[in-house]
């Protein structure tokens, strides 16, 4: 049965196709590399705490529109203001309402901005990185491993950091493989949208040990922020509850008072070891 997955990665082939007609790689890693590079992305994520990457979401396919007038620019500045560490940006148009356009004037602030989209081809890296992206997400579970080494390495070499978004085992352990610096684990099955909670704190154990966690999707306040910073996130990607909120500035640094509090105080849950143990152990 085909998901909605593999209809958003037939959509994203046809916009590389049709891309490349108008201009070719080449003439488009040109450009690229003649763009400023955007900051760090990964190295925005690294303090201590829990570091929020708030994201620009206008739709979503499990959800219809949820913020479909939100200003990409303003809202990312809003994000920023409130403590965003970094901003993802949806650039998928069809179900999450998106564009490169948003990544550019989102880039543009100068914060750290990563590109989310379905990318299958070393054409959208390159697109990110001439928009002023510094991380493209990569999903485990729309490529095949020599796919998704190829396109970690390309974007490795454009200079851009990579978010590999995993959310079983197998995938975790092929992030490990391909050397992966960043791993997001999506609580969101992307081919039955179903959100689970304990994903996060189920495969951090299978984590590539020096690799940077992120825990995606379904985050939704401070609570759940504090939780996952107990179970070793060491950021956060937010969307809906952010795109939804009255004050996305105020929300921002609510969740990050949250994250902080949680590696900081005996108020707290105690910290736990992450690391797999006995026959678990890698
Ligand atoms: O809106 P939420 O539940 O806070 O989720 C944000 C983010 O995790 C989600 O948008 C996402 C995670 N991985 C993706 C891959 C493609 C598109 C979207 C996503």
């Amino acid at each position: 049965m085909a998901t909605y997955l593999d209809d958003l990665l037939l959509g994203a082939r046809r916009r590389v196709e049709a891309a490349v007609a108008r201009e070719p790689l080449a003439a488009l890693r040109e450009r690229a590399v003649d763009a400023p590079v955007g900051p760090a992305f990964a190295a925005a994520l690294a303090g201590a705490g829990v570091s929020v990457i708030a994201e620009v979401k206008r739709a979503s396919p499990s959800k219809g529109p949820i913020a479909p007038d939100l200003n990409a620019p303003t809202q990312a500045a809003a994000y920023v203001e409130g403590g965003a560490a970094a901003v993802s940006v949806l650039t998928e148009p069809d179900r999450f309402g998106g564009s490169l356009a948003d990544l550019a004037d989102v880039a543009a602030l100068g914060v750290p901005a990563l590109r989310k989209d379905f990318l299958v081809d070393p054409y959208q890296v390159w697109e990110a990185r001439a928009a002023g992206a510094g991380a493209v997400l990569l999903i485990a579970a729309a490529l095949d491993e020599p796919t998704l080494a190829r396109l970690h390495d390309e974007a490795r070499s454009a200079g851009l950091d990579v978010l590999v978004e995993i959310h079983d085992e197998a995938e975790a352990a092929a992030a490990g493989r391909i050397g992966a610096e960043l791993v997001g684990v999506n609580a969101r099955d992307l081919r039955t949208f179903v959100l689970d909670r304990d994903g996060f704190a189920r495969l951090r154990p299978h984590l590539p040990e020096r690799a940077l966690a992120v825990a995606e999707s379904g985050v939704r306040d401070a609570d759940d922020v504090r939780r996952a910073a107990a179970e070793g996130a060491d950021a956060v990607l937010v969307g809906e509850a952010l795109v939804r909120a009255a004050d996305p500035r105020a929300t921002v640094a609510a969740l990050l008072a949250a994250g902080g509090d949680a590696t900081a105080g005996p108020a707290t849950a105690p910290a736990v070891d992450h690391r797999p143990t006995g026959s678990e152990a890698r």
